[in-house]
């Protein structure tokens, strides 16, 4: 699913009135219905609504909520803004004023702020993506007011939350804090950034009838992964199909004390459909890699507590890929052997953990990365990389440029994790829960992906679907065992259901 900035959704605004062809009014008219709508069914007539309208089209969707929720016998009341309002918005107060004269009041300061009734709900339509600059004065007064209420009402943001920039950062400036956020037709790039979650609350994405030409032909940089997406990305398995079909993985991992990461990985990667896989361990790991998962080759190192020699060239081994880092440890000839692994393989490969802490400490490795491969750091990780941004939008700039500059796949780790690709699009997923933030999870996303880069799906493709069916099993552990009560190792034993579910 595509995610528009600002200025697109105002084409695609104009583009609908246009060719549908539909007044703006009208669309107006229909954004409010839905809204209206959602409240309807999920709150009852008992709860007084207190609409706070700005003097745009968002404070018109304001108004024409509070004449739909009044026709469907709920009380709800219009506060406005005073001054010059947008047509769109005068027509809305014209026919409000009309049918219930006594349910509008103006807004011009603070004072004005009516006190509010103990079931009442608080719907903000102050400003959408009309916004164009921060939020100052009395007005911020409104919004603190607001979030001051938040305790006791529950607070539905229209389209956006007020004083929120859908396109860049809203740090440091008054922004409403909505328990709901009812946006219209796509989501917005700042409803998936981390520093806005005390913003946007629950977001519910309404369709409201935007040109299905415009949505589909206009070109986006930014996309939310969506089961449609998945479903083209996913190639079920060839009936013919044999064990060489499906690629010879290589992972390197674990290091003394650390052998779960590489069992958790390795079983990982066998659950998401390798068709080979070899794990190199240090010496203290044969018995815990032969015992913990029989379906999985083991090579051991010479040396006991860590690995210092990677083999790519034993036997019949020519791997397909290679996933390196779960529990791998740090120490200085590990850091010698991933230096040489780099050299010697070129293929696209996996990276995460304990190979990004050594990159951190000699980064010239960065750049000797395969190109394609992927790389998996969560926040401290990437920061360790690539260094401090003020913001969660400049950390998107700068994952995306680094991206494209070493022409790998950089996945950012977090609620809706980040997936940068050379090409400049970043993609972002919506699967996964908080219970998957434990130990090991990355351990089981590593195994998961050198699975499906050695499936031979391109890298784009394994970053995407890896990505979403870990979340997908995660949401299903979640779902059978509790947020709390899931461990790493119950992703990988849901990711069969999450194939046969998820896709
Ligand atoms: N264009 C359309 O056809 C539709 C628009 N819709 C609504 O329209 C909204 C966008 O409407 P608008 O473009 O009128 O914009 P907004 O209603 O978001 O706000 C714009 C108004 O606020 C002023 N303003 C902007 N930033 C300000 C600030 N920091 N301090 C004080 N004043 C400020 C602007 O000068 C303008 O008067 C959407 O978010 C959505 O709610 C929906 O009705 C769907 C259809
Ligand atoms: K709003």
């Amino acid at each position: 699913m595509k995610i528009f900035s600002a200025p697109q959704v105002r084409e695609a605004d104009a583009y609908t009135i246009q060719h549908e062809p539909v007044s703006s009014l009208d669309l107006m008219e229909r954004a409010a219905s839905r809204c209206s709508a959602w409240i309807e069914e999920h709150f009852s007539p008992k709860h007084p609504v207190y609409i706070i309208c700005g003097k745009g089209n968002n404070g018109g969707d304001g108004l024409a909520i509070v004449r739909q929720l009044l026709l469907h016998g709920y009380d709800a009341t219009a506060y406005t803004i005073q001054g010059a309002t947008s047509p769109d918005h005068t027509a809305n107060l014209l026919r409000l004023r009309e049918s219930y004269p006594d349910k509008v009041h103006p807004l011009n300061d603070l004072q004005e702020f009516p006190s509010l009734p103990p079931d009442a709900l608080i719907v903000d339509a102050l400003f959408g993506t009309g916004l164009n600059k921060p939020i100052e004065g009395w007005m911020g007064g409104v919004i603190h007011h607001m979030n001051n209420l938040r305790q006791k009402h529950t607070i539905i943001a229209i389209d956006m939350p007020s004083g929120l920039r859908a396109d860049s950062t809203s740090l440091h400036t008054p922004v409403v804090q909505a328990h709901h956020t009812l946006s219209f037709e796509t989501w917005k790039l700042a409803f998936l950034m981390p520093e806005n979650a005390a913003f946007v609350g629950q977001v519910h994405i309404l369709p409201i009838g935007l040109h299905p030409d415009y949505l589909t032909h206009t070109p986006a940089r930014f996309h939310l992964t969506d089961l449609e997406t998945i479903r083209t990305i996913y190639q079920p398995r060839d009936p013919f199909g044999h064990k060489g079909t499906y690629g010879h993985a290589l992972l390197i991992a674990g290091s003394y004390g650390k052998m779960g990461a590489a069992l958790l990985s390795a079983r990982s990667c066998l659950r998401a459909g390798v068709g080979l896989l070899t794990c190199h361990v240090p010496a203290c790991g044969y018995e815990i890699m032969q015992l913990g998962e029989p379906a999985a080759m083991c090579i051991t190192d010479s040396e006991i507590q860590h690995s210092t020699h990677f083999h790519l060239d034993i036997a019949d081994a020519s791997y397909t890929t290679v996933g390196i880092g779960p529990g791998l440890g740090t120490h200085q000839q590990t850091a010698l052997a991933l230096e040489k692994l780099l050299e010697n393989f070129r293929s696209p490969m996996v990276l995460d953990a304990d190979a990004l802490n050594i990159i951190s400490v000699y980064p010239y490795l960065l750049y000797r990365i395969p190109q394609g491969s992927i790389i998996t750091p969560h926040p401290k990780e990437f920061e360790r990389l690539f260094g401090k941004t003020a913001n969660d939008f400049e950390r998107l700039e700068l994952l995306s440029s680094k991206s494209q500059e070493l022409g790998i796949y950089i996945l950012l780790k977090g609620r809706y994790s980040a997936m940068a690709c050379p090409d400049g699009a970043v993609y972002f997923n919506p699967t996964g829960n908080p219970g998957m933030a434990t130990g090991g999870s990355g351990d089981v996303l590593t195994g998961i992906l050198t699975a499906l880069l050695a499936q031979r799906y391109t890298p784009k493709a394994a970053i995407i679907l890896g990505v979403w069916l870990h979340g997908f099993a995660g949401d299903l552990a979640a779902a059978s065992l509790s947020q709390e009560g899931m461990t790493a190792g119950d992703i990988t034993t849901h990711l069969g259901a999450a194939f046969l579910q998820g896709i």
